[in-house]
């Protein structure tokens, strides 16, 4: 039987998909995954009941029928061009939906090494290997409303998702959900650090540390009210949080972060000019 979904690339991003996929009741017949590292073709065919294969030829691709309804490309950008000119004579421009969640490539770069094909980008993040990612989505001119639907759906089985009009609005959802779970534990590395600077033990410090960070979202998620509120409701004047963002204020905490995000943001933009 034809699978549903090809992923291309079966690593973390791919393995979170899958979970999603499975777990919303996704048939293991419905996905297959091209993978050419054995250790991980065992792991997917083992963890999720999925047909794998390392080269697309070997799943029984061909020129002559489309191998399946959507093809997820979630290979590292640096191989992308490789795989998709590798690619192309398998695949029959336009049967399928191509969705890429890699970072940077733009559609048109993808397109001129697929053919005129009709295309989605997402940027997922790694909590979707919890069910609780964010997937922010664009859909090229090529791609048909059903395309935008199928492409949800997927994203939907690991998150919640955002579709932006514009595509490079993609980089800045790459700069703060993307990266982002990365943000966070650098706050929690530091947050730990600190506490065990301060007499606790670094167990007591990090769950200390998790458990603010897990509250104070849901707090957040919960809240009619902006961060700026939430925050005051913490800080009594001349109080013992008012030291401390005081403290952060006087070395410009938040424009460090904010050129941060830019950096990430433009690397985005830059491996897009690299990899194009
Ligand atoms: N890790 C993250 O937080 C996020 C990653 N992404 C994007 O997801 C994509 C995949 O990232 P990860 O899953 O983290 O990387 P990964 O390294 O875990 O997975 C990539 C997989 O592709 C396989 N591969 C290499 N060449 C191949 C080829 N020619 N054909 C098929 N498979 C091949 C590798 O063996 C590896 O298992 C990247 O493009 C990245 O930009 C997007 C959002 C978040
Ligand atoms: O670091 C990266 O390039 C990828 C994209 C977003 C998260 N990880």
């Amino acid at each position: 039987m034809q699978p549903e979904i090809v992923f291309i690339g079966g690593g973390n991003m791919a393995r979170a998909i899958i979970g999603g996929l499975r777990q919303h009741g996704r048939a293991a017949s419905a996905l297959a995954a091209i993978e050419p590292d054995a250790a991980a073709r065992a792991a997917l065919s083992q963890d999720f009941g999925i047909r794998t294969a390392d080269t697309l030829q070997a799943l029984g691709a061909s020129a002559a029928a489309p191998l399946a309804a959507t093809i997820v490309w979630a290979v590292k950008p640096q191989v992308l061009k490789d795989a998709m000119l590798a690619a192309r004579p398998l695949l029959s421009s336009q049967q399928c939906l191509h969705l890429s969640i890699a970072a940077g490539v733009t559609t048109a770069s993808m397109q001129a090494w697929l053919g005129d094909v009709r295309m989605v980008r997402a940027m997922p993040n790694t909590p979707a290997l919890l069910g609780q990612g964010m997937t922010g989505l664009f859909a090229a001119a090529s791609a048909s409303e059903a395309d935008r639907s199928q492409a949800q759906a997927i994203a939907e089985a690991v998150g919640q998702t955002m579709w932006v009009e514009q595509e490079p609005l993609l980089d800045a959802v790459t700069a703060l959900s993307g990266s982002g779970p990365a943000y966070v534990f650098y706050f929690l590395q530091a947050m730990r650090d600190a506490g065990t600077q301060l007499g606790l033990t670094p167990e007591q410090a990090y769950q200390l540390a998790v458990a603010t960070f897990a509250g104070a979202s849901a707090l957040a998620a919960q809240s009619p009210e902006s961060p700026e509120v939430l925050r005051q409701r913490v800080t009594s004047k001349g109080g013992t949080t008012f030291a401390a963002t005081q403290a952060m204020d006087a070395q410009h905490m938040q424009q460090h972060f904010i050129d941060a995000m830019r950096a990430s943001h433009d690397r985005a933009r830059e491996m897009a000019r690299e990899l194009g």
